[in-house]
């Protein structure tokens, strides 16, 4: 069964197109990783299907409202505990129980700490125990086990498979392996942006006011 459908889509970074015409389905209980070198534009594809900014062209069948993101930057709340920095989130999403996501992200002994005295290893946890008190069905997620150390990346992939049994989906981009061999591979590559041709602007400006 399809959960998402991008069709043509079209991204871009400080106004200029960096990916063209990319289109794929992400079906429930599956995961998709998206590969390609620095700069291609993984980061800016996911946040643009995650409602972060919006798109040049194209369609996405699904809401951002169904997707939980996970970026670079782990939007926690420095001065507020492990527990309760979850529990702000759980009463966002209307999530009764953070224990569980106590448990699969190995918080427990650090669950009184505040975010901030938290190692890198540690806060990139908690964010991504974020993902499981949301509740929402298509995990969308930027480079998620930077900063993990071996043990946490096998927690990680854990929860991913976790996630897709329950009929989830997940949408990465990850250069390492997160030990799901079904995740399918999307390259990126074909969907490079062309360079403006030299002079190109111009001459449709010509074209146009001339
Ligand atoms: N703040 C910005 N303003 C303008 N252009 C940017 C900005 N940030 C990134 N870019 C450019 O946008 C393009 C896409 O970047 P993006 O971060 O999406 O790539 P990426 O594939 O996620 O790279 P990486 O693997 O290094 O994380 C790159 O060419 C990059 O130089």
């Amino acid at each position: 069964m399809t959960m998402l459908s991008v069709d043509n889509l079209s991204v871009t970074r400080g106004g200029l197109p960096v990916l063209e015409g990319v289109s794929f389905t992400l079906g429930a209980g599956r995961a998709l990783v998206l590969r390609g070198p620095n700069g291609i534009g993984k980061t800016t594809l996911l946040r643009t299907l995650a409602g972060l900014q919006p798109a040049l062209a194209g369609t996405v069948s699904m809401p951002a409202e169904t997707m939980a993101y996970a970026g670079h930057a782990d939007g926690l709340k420095a001065m507020l505990s492990v527990r309760e920095n979850l529990r702000f989130w759980a009463d966002v999403y209307a999530t009764p129980d953070i224990a569980p996501a106590i448990e699969q992200m190995n918080l427990r002994a650090l669950a009184d700490r505040a975010a901030h005295s938290l190692s890198a290893g540690q806060k990139r946890r908690l964010g991504l125990a974020r993902l499981l008190v949301t509740g929402r069905p298509i995990w969308v997620l930027d480079e998620p086990t930077v900063s993990l150390d071996a043990a946490s990346v096998a927690l990680f992939g854990t929860a991913v498979r976790a996630h897709l049994a329950a009929g989830g989906a997940a949408l990465m981009a990850t250069h390492i392996d997160l030990g799901i061999p079904e995740a399918e591979v999307l390259d990126l590559a074909p969907f490079k942006a062309r360079p403006p041709e030299q002079g190109g602007f111009r001459g449709s400006f010509d074209e146009a006011f001339g």
